[in-house]
């Protein structure tokens, strides 16, 4: 199953893109046997519209036209779901277990993601209540996956 990062802005050369690297690869490896694809990143240029509420519907656009449909969208907002990471890697494997094309899981840039496109996620999911920089959330959603991938793979790296 394909897993899609789509993040509005671009992480520069640094340690917060080597550490994202290093999760994406890991996925690789330990998603073959569980039938999840190495992460593919799409990364959309921020708007440079004067009012944000412009800015955040030109974002949704670019992101709807770069989003393969047969996708199902996990939008990362600060205001979606808070869930433990056995849940998380439960939905990835039902996902994958029903035949999903694969899940895109977008972030926002400075200004957040537009109420519509949210409106239009099949899941929206926070990683606590906190506002996090999109370089974090990149990386923290990076881990999550390889740990979903370990949990799925019944590797012992994580420990409930
Ligand atoms: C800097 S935040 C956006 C700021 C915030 N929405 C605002 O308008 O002040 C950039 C992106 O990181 C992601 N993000 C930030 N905090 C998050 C959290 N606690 N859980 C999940 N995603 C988060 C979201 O995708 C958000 O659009």
């Amino acid at each position: 199953m394909r897993l899609v990062i789509a993040a509005v802005g671009r992480l520069k050369a640094g340690p917060e893109r080597e550490l994202a690297r290093r999760y994406f690869d890991r996925i690789g490896q330990t998603g073959r046997g569980v039938g999840l694809d190495a992460p593919e990143v799409i990364e959309l240029d921020e708007s440079r519209a004067r009012a944000a509420e412009q800015r955040k519907r030109d974002e949704a656009a670019a992101l709807k036209a770069a989003l393969d449909p047969k996708l199902a969208v996990f939008a990362l907002d600060e205001n979606g779901k808070h869930l433990s990471s056995e849940a998380f890697a439960a939905d990835i494997g039902r996902r994958r277990d029903d035949g999903a094309a694969g899940l895109a899981f977008v972030i926002g840039g400075a200004d957040g993601l537009a109420e519509e496109f949210l409106a239009t996620a099949d899941r929206k999911i926070a990683f606590g209540a906190m506002t996090w920089p999109h370089q974090i959330v990149r990386v923290l959603l990076a881990e999550q996956l390889y740990r979903a991938a370990t949990i799925l793979a019944g590797h012992p790296y994580h420990r409930s």
